[in-house]
C-alpha cells in the first residue's frame, strides 16, 4: 500500500478503500469525480464569503494556491479508475457535509498552498451549528479546525490521523459570519506531524482561536488493523 492509499480487502473478504485524502488534495483544484463539488459558491454565501473566495481563486491564477473541491462522500475524493473497483458505500458521508441545506451547516472553502504547507479555510457556520444563542458550538469549531488542520497533514504526509488537537477559544463566532481559518505545518518529525492554526475574523481585528495540532502518519501495519475493525 502506498503513501497515498488505495484497495485493499478485509479478513471477511469484502473489498475495501483505504481511503487517503491525499490523493484529493494534491490534485486540488481539478474535479476528479461527477459528484456535486460543495466548495463552490451557493445562495447562501455572504458578500464577505463571496468577496473571500474571489480573492483566493485570484491567487489560484499563478498555481501558488490551489482550491480544493469538496464532495460528501469520502470515496467522491478519489479518481474514477479506482472507483470501478469497489462498491461505494453511499450510506456514509463526510462529517462536514452532513446538512443538506444550503448555508445551514458547514458552509466552507478550502485553498492549499503546498510551498508554504498552509491550507486556508473560508468558513461560514449555518444556523444548524448553533451552540450559545446566534454562535457557533465549540465543537464546530473545532470539527473545521481538525478538518483544515487535517488537509493541511495530509497534503504534507499523505495518510495521518489526529493524534492531539488543542484549542484556546478565544472569540465566540457569530452564525452566519465569515472566519478565516488558517493553518500551516510547522514541523515533521518521523511520523509526527506538528501544525498550528488561527481562526480570525475576515478583517483581521478578531482573533476567534487558536489551536496547535499533532498528526501521526499512519504505518502499514497501523491502517491494516484500522481496516480490519470497519467490517
Ligand atoms: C479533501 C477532503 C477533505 C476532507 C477533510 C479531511 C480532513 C480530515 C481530518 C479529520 C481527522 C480526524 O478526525 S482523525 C479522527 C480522530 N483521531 C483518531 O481517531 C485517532 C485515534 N488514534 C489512533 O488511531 C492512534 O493513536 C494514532 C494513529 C494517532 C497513533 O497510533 P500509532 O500509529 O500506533 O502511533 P504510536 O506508535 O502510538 O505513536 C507514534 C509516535 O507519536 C506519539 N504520539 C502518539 N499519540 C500522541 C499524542 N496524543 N500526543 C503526543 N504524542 C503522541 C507517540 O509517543 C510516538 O512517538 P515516538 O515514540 O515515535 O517519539
Amino acid at each position: 500500500m502506498g503513501p497515498r492509499g488505495g484497495i485493499s480487502r478485509c479478513p471477511c473478504g469484502r473489498k475495501l478503500l483505504t481511503v487517503c485524502l491525499s490523493r484529493s488534495i494534491q490534485a486540488a483544484g481539478s474535479q476528479l469525480g461527477q459528484s456535486k463539488d460543495y466548495a463552490l459558491p451557493n445562495a447562501s454565501w455572504s458578500q464577505d464569503m463571496l468577496d473571500l473566495y474571489n480573492r483566493f481563486l485570484d491567487m489560484t491564477k499563478d498555481g501558488l494556491w490551489k482550491r480544493i473541491p469538496s464532495y460528501n462522500n469520502i470515496l467522491d475524493h478519489i479518481p474514477e479508475s479506482m472507483k470501478l473497483t469497489y462498491e461505494k458505500r453511499k450510506d456514509t458521508r463526510l462529517f462536514l457535509r452532513s446538512i443538506d441545506a444550503e448555508g445551514a451547516g458547514f458552509e466552507y472553502v478550502m485553498f492549499l498552498n503546498t510551498s508554504e504547507k498552509r491550507v486556508v479555510c473560508l468558513f461560514q457556520p449555518g444556523s444548524y451549528l448553533e451552540g450559545h444563542p446566534g454562535f457557533a458550538h465549540g465543537g464546530s469549531i473545532a470539527t473545521i479546525i481538525d478538518s483544515t488542520i487535517g488537509s493541511c497533514a495530509i497534503s504534507v504526509a499523505g495518510k495521518v490521523m489526529t493524534a492531539n488537537l488543542s484549542i484556546d477559544y478565544v472569540n465566540p463566532v457569530p452564525l452566519g459570519s465569515v472566519v478565516l481559518v488558517d493553518s500551516k505545518a510547522d514541523k515533521v518529525e518521523g511520523r509526527k506531524v506538528f501544525l498550528s492554526c488561527k481562526m480570525q475574523s475576515v478583517d483581521g481585528n478578531t482573533l476567534h482561536a487558536e489551536a496547535t495540532a499533532l498528526f501521526i502518519q499512519l504505518d502499514a501495519t497501523k491502517a491494516q488493523k484500522q481496516q480490519a475493525s470497519c467490517q
